[in-house]
Order: structure tokens, then C-alpha cells, then sequence
């Protein structure tokens, strides 16, 4: 394949070296500085773009690749009140586009997992439930997108609950469930649920020891879309 990176910081340069590693060649590596280069591409000759680059980027590079008919892996956070307006675009240029808040595989485990608790905790009603996550201080969104997706899994399965809330120390609704953000270096990113009762805790943690498992998901997912057209997502993907 020939890749372009749109967003080429942490995450684009690790998804540079694990793309060449496959024997797939870059095409561009787009960063806020070099944005002019976009119009020296030869479009014809790039087969995806991989899309990691900061919330307010994120829809401009998208409808810049999909309007050219170039199908987008985006893992970029911080944007998805915009991702109908994407959705349609992908629709009208019968081309690709697919999203994950986050793209290593054992998070999308910890997914399941996390929703499977939640169904199980229902009617413990004396359990109080939180969660935190803990990212690098480069991070620009809190909660991070993988929060909100696993916050959006418990929502499903907890009728005690309306919405999240990041929690900054105010005084939290009982039909809020309460997100800490935390930023420490180098955490490339760390998210735990927890039920708590006056009887005991369960908790239940994923820790990422590097970016590796993101890069190398963004990476097999543009190998896996090239014959695929339309909204696709990490369920599409995995088959568990
Ligand atoms: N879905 C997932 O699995 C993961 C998602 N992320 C998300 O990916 C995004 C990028 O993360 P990092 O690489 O750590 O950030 P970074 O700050 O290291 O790199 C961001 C890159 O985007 C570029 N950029 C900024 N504005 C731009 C613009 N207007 N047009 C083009 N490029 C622009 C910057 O020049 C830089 O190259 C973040 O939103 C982060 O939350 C990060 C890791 C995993
Ligand atoms: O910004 C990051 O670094 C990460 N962002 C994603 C998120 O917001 O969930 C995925 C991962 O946690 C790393």
C-alpha cells in the first residue's frame, strides 16, 4: 500500500516504521508545518490515508482525503460531535472511512469485558462506580476517547446512569458517571473502571506499556479496508 500520514507526531511516526516494516511505502507525512505539500500529492497513487493528528485537525484532513476518494483510518479524539458530516461525505464519495477511539486490540477485549461487567453490576445497587484514565501531558482531550467509549458501554448496561461527566472536583450527580482525567508522563494510556462498595472493590484495568499495539492497529486495519467501502468500525474489524 501507499500510505498518507495525515497528522505525523507520535503516533504517525510509529505507524511510518511499522508501515515500512510490512513493506507498504508512505506517501506523505503531513504535519501542521507542511501542509502545502497536500497539493503536490499524486492522489491516483495513494491506496489510504492513516489520520492521527488533534481534534480541531481532525475533520478538515478527513473530508480533504474522502472528497478525493481516498479511504481514511482515523484514530484522532476529540472530534466525534462532527462524524456525521464525515459519515455523509463517505456516503457521496462511495469511499471508506473508519474510526476507533482506540486501535489496540487488547482495548477492544477490555471493551467487551468492561460491558460484560456492567451487565453483571446492574442490580448491585450499593456498588458506586468511576472511572480514570491517565495519558501523557501532550494529551489535548479529557476524557480520552477510549474513556467515552467505555463509558458509553456501561451507559448501555447501567439504567442508574444518564450521561458521564469529567470529574474536576465538583459535586457529580448521582445519574453522572464520574471520569477523572489524569495526566502524568509518559502514560501512553491507562483506563480503570471501578465498582466500590463498603463490602469490596472490583476493578478492572487496561494499561498500555506503548503505542505499538495503536500503531499496529491502524496499520492492519488499512491493509484490511482496501476492498472495503462505507462507515466501518473496530466491531467490523475483530470478530469476537
Ligand atoms: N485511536 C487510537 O488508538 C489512538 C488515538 N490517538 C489520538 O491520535 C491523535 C494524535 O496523537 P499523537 O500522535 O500522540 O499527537 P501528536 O501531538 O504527537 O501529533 C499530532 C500531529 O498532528 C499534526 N497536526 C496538528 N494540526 C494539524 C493540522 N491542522 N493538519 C495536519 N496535521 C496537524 C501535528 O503537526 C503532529 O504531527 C490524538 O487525538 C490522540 O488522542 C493517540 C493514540 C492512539
Ligand atoms: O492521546 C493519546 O495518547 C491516546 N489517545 C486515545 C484516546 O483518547 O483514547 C487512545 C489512547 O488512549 C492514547
Amino acid at each position: 500500500m501507499n500510505i498518507l500520514l495525515l497528522g505525523y507526531g507520535k503516533m504517525g511516526k510509529i505507524i511510518a516504521e511499522i508501515a515500512e516494516s510490512r513493506g507498504h511505502s508512505i506517501a506523505g507525512r503531513i504535519t501542521i508545518d507542511n501542509m502545502a505539500e497536500l497539493d503536490s500529492l499524486a492522489i491516483k497513487t495513494i491506496d489510504v490515508a492513516i489520520e492521527f493528528s488533534q481534534p480541531e485537525a481532525a475533520v478538515e484532513n478527513i473530508s480533504w482525503a474522502i472528497s478525493r476518494g481516498i479511504p481514511v483510518v482515523s484514530g484522532t479524539t476529540g472530534w466525534l460531535h462532527e462524524k456525521p458530516v464525515i459519515e455523509q461525505l463517505t456516503k457521496e464519495k462511495n469511499t471508506a472511512f473508519f474510526y476507533a477511539s482506540n486501535f489496540s486490540v487488547g482495548v477492544n477485549i477490555f471493551f467487551k469485558v468492561n460491558r460484560f461487567l456492567a451487565s453483571l453490576m446492574k442490580d448491585q445497587v450499593d456498588y458506586k462506580i468511576s472511572m480514570e484514565e491517565i495519558h501523557h501531558t501532550e494529551k489535548k482531550d479529557a476524557p480520552s476517547g477510549t474513556a467515552i467509549t467505555l463509558a458509553e458501554g456501561i451507559l448501555a448496561e447501567q439504567s442508574r446512569f444518564q450521561r458521564w461527566t469529567l470529574d474536576e472536583g465538583q459535586a457529580i450527580e448521582a445519574d453522572s458517571l464520574p471520569i477523572s482525567a489524569k495526566r502524568i508522563d509518559p502514560a501512553p494510556g491507562t483506563h480503570t473502571i471501578t465498582y466500590s462498595s463498603d463490602i469490596d472493590d472490583i476493578e478492572i484495568t487496561h494499561t498500555a506499556h506503548s503505542r505499538k499495539g495503536f500503531a499496529m492497529g491502524a496499520v492492519l486495519v488499512s491493509e484490511w479496508i482496501q476492498d472495503k467501502k462505507g462507515v466501518l468500525s473496530m466491531d467490523d474489524f475483530l470478530s469476537f
